[in-house]
């Protein structure tokens, strides 16, 4: 909302110098708010005398929990001012949101993994009480509203005692304003005359103001001053006794049928431009003002620019408070966090044991027309890979048709003077087309598995080179193919596929874990009204989203150390560089994903879209990112999006670091660590603007 208000002070000026001498603790003057286009406060105008309760009273629906959200900050206005404890709420160095306000909100809004104690710690944490004094306000809470065993599991409380254990984290900084939605539901007779006792004696001395909604209606009778809110508008504002004589009513509740009964006769049109009935004990209420500019910026309205950095720098402490927050929730769900550590860890194993291996157990059909026992064609079939191969000795049509029904992978057949015109083309010079056929392998392949059939054509050329070396000894090297391939620069002869997928996999996996749970994590947090709670107590987008960076920090570590270790010493997956920049890296990939998680869940507010998000982009972006298979295949332009990707350009330098042993020095190595980087912090600056548009 726009500075109105003189800042400093909490008096409400009308303009040219005219200030009302009352003491309001909160105003709202004119207040629009719209979900989409539905509007839901329609010119509201309020106002919360300072050292009073009010009661904020209306039928479901009718906008009072959206009032209150925009009273504490968390809900931005789309027309109008509001002003609480002297300023803007959210007005930079201002505490509202912060220690000045206790807000208890509709929904219970506990961390169920807590104790209530740990409840009670964290916002004393949160709000900078010491230990005594959170320890001293704890034992009071505990005592004044009926608690159980502080150790009790909030999780495992009835439903009034955890709206209790709510109530007591808003009363627990004795706050100077006091905004409580519906904190008697489910509370027994007694106990609501406590609470209401409680308030009226704590703003007894003039320093606190309540604002509290209720279903109850005749419980607001004790309320010094009662709003009655009907289609986003107030009513009537005034004393419940004057309501009550003003209808001739016995009760609250039939004098406010009878303004609703009102209000309907005179249609929502007509109380939609007259401002509400105000039975004035309340300076300032929304006759006062009429329809008054409030006051233009005073010379203090400007708030100085150190105050504001100081609002947008983000507090330790909140960070701490809130980072305990997530580990004693991971500690209470073990089961949770071991299968978080795991799971990386059970991935990389799969990969490693199922991709990239050879083939086993091939079915292979062999037709043999050579009969002696000491043929050429025994020998050769003799040195071929039985592990991988299994062969199936048949007559060429049995094989033929074999291979045609699906049960063999190839056929290989030998002519009946196989060894004879085998011998021939190896001892003479010139030999006949005939004779090299005949005194050749003849191979038939199903080639609709390029794997197996790839694999096939290998192990044949293995057992003939065996083959060549068991008959021809030293004169071996004479039958070869003149191309010859000497020791690789980098790799070995036996480099396989697992060896090329296994970097941009580990990267991958520690990538969409961290995707995974911080999109979910937040959802959640959002959805349960937990981070709202939190942000009226002070806490910024900023140190929600370091604390939850930090956290998930340790969670990586654990699983980084794991995966490495698996890869490393039971995998034997070579690593020929410095093992500081492959961990530094896949951490790095590890808080991309978090930034990216962040992003996902600072735009989405359920849970199973933001869970089609994170699956959605995972295939398009493990295929582009040239994981499975190398960049270089991908056709022009879509290489050009695979080029800007995460882990396209931190695979390959994970690959140059762990094969090649090469060092930041290196253009393909730094480049990874760059643009890894550059995703990190486009992705938090995006989830904090999206946060802050969102309010
Ligand atoms: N996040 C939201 N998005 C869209 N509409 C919303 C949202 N929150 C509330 N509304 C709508 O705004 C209107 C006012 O809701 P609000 O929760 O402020 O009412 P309320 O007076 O507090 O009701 P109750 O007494 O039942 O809590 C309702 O019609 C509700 O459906």
């Amino acid at each position: 909302c726009s500075g109105d208000f003189s800042h400093d002070s909490p008096f409400l000026s009308l303009g040219d110098g005219v200030a009302l001498s009352y003491n309001a603790a909160i105003l709202c003057r004119d207040v629009c708010r719209s979900y989409g286009k539905l509007r839901v406060l329609t010119d509201l105008n309020l106002s919360v005398p300072q050292g009073q309760i009010y009661g904020l009273l209306g039928p479901s629906g009718c906008g009072k929990t959206t009032l209150l959200k925009c009273i504490v900050g968390t809900l931005k206005i789309s027309r109008g001012h509001i002003s609480v404890l002297g300023k803007p709420p959210a007005f930079p160095g201002h505490e509202v949101p912060g220690r000045m306000v206790g807000y208890m909100p509709q929904d219970i809004a506990l961390y169920n993994e807590f104790t209530i104690s740990e409840t009670l710690w964290f916002y004393g944490r949160v709000h900078g009480l010491s230990s005594i004094e959170t320890q001293a306000r704890m034992d009071f809470l505990i005592n004044f509203l009926d608690l159980p065993q502080k150790k009790s599991l909030v999780r495992n409380l009835s439903g009034g005692q955890r709206r209790r254990v709510s109530l007591g984290a808003a009363l627990l900084q004795n706050p100077q304003l006091l905004i409580l939605d519906e904190p008697t539901v489910g509370v027994d007779p007694v106990l609501r005359a406590k609470i209401w006792q409680h308030l009226v004696d704590i703003v007894r001395g003039g320093e606190v103001s309540v604002i509290i909604t209720t279903h109850y209606i005749e419980e607001a009778r004790q309320a010094h001053t009662v709003g009655l809110m009907r289609n986003g508008r107030l009513l009537y504002e005034g004393k419940p006794e004057a309501v009550m004589k003003q209808h001739n009513a016995a009760t609250l509740e039939s004098a406010f049928l009878q303004l609703c009964e009102d209000s309907d006769q005179t249609g929502p049109e007509a109380s939609a431009q007259g401002p509400a009935q105000v039975n004035s004990p309340t300076p300032g209420g929304p006759e006062d003002e009429s329809r008054a500019p409030i006051l233009g910026k005073s010379p203090q309205a400007a708030a100085d620019w150190k105050v504001k950095v100081r609002h947008v720098i983000p507090k330790w402490r909140n960070i701490v408070a809130l980072t305990i927050k997530t580990l004693v929730r991971m500690k209470r769900n073990p089961g949770s966090l071991c299968f978080q550590f795991l799971l990386p860890m059970i991935q990389i194993c799969l990969m490693c044991l199922c991709i990239g291996g050879e083939p086993r157990g091939i079915e292979v059909a062999v037709v043999n027309n050579e009969s002696s026992s000491s043929s050429f064609s025994r020998t050769l079939l003799s040195l071929l890979d039985n592990a991988s191969v299994h062969q199936v000795s048949l007559s060429h049509s049995q094989a033929m048709e074999g291979i045609r029904n699906g049960e063999y992978w190839g056929v290989l057949e030998f002519g009946q003077n196989f060894t004879s015109f085998l011998t021939k083309r190896m001892l003479q010079p010139r030999v006949s087309r005939e004779v090299v056929e005949g005194g050749s392998v003849h191979v038939w392949l199903d080639l609709t598995n390029q794997q197996i059939a790839i694999m096939l054509q290998k192990k044949l050329h293995e057992a003939f080179q065996a083959f060549i070396e068991n008959k021809m000894g030293s004169l071996a090297y004479l039958v070869s193919v003149p191309v010859k391939f000497e020791e690789p620069i980098y790799g070995s002869q036996n480099t396989d596929f697992t060896t090329f997928v296994t970097p941009g996999a580990v990267l991958s996996i520690t990538f969409y874990l961290a995707v995974g749970l911080t999109a979910l994590s937040f959802v959640l947090e959002r959805k349960e009204g937990l981070m709202d709670r939190c942000r009226v107590a002070g806490v910024s987008s900023l140190e929600t989203m370091l604390a939850h960076l930090f956290s998930q920090l340790l969670v990586i570590s654990v699983q980084i150390t794991l995966l490495l270790s698996f890869i490393l010493l039971v995998f034997k997956i070579p690593n020929e560089g410095s093992l500081a920049l492959v961990v530094t890296l896949i951490v790095l990939q590890g808080v991309t994903g978090i930034s990216f998680g962040l992003v996902i869940s600072s735009a989405i507010d359920d849970e199973q879209s933001a869970n089609q998000a994170a699956l959605g982009i995972f295939y398009p972006n493990l295929i582009i990112s040239g994981v499975i298979w190398p960049v270089e295949c991908i056709p022009y332009p879509l290489r050009y999006l695979s080029l800007v990707l995460p882990q396209t350009y931190a695979s390959e330098s994970l690959r140059c670091i762990m094969y090649r042993g090469w060092g930041l020095s290196r253009m393909m190595v730094w480049r990874g660590f760059a643009i890894t980087l550059g995703w990190n912090t486009f992705f938090l600056i995006l989830a904090t603007v999206i946060l802050k548009m969102r309010m």
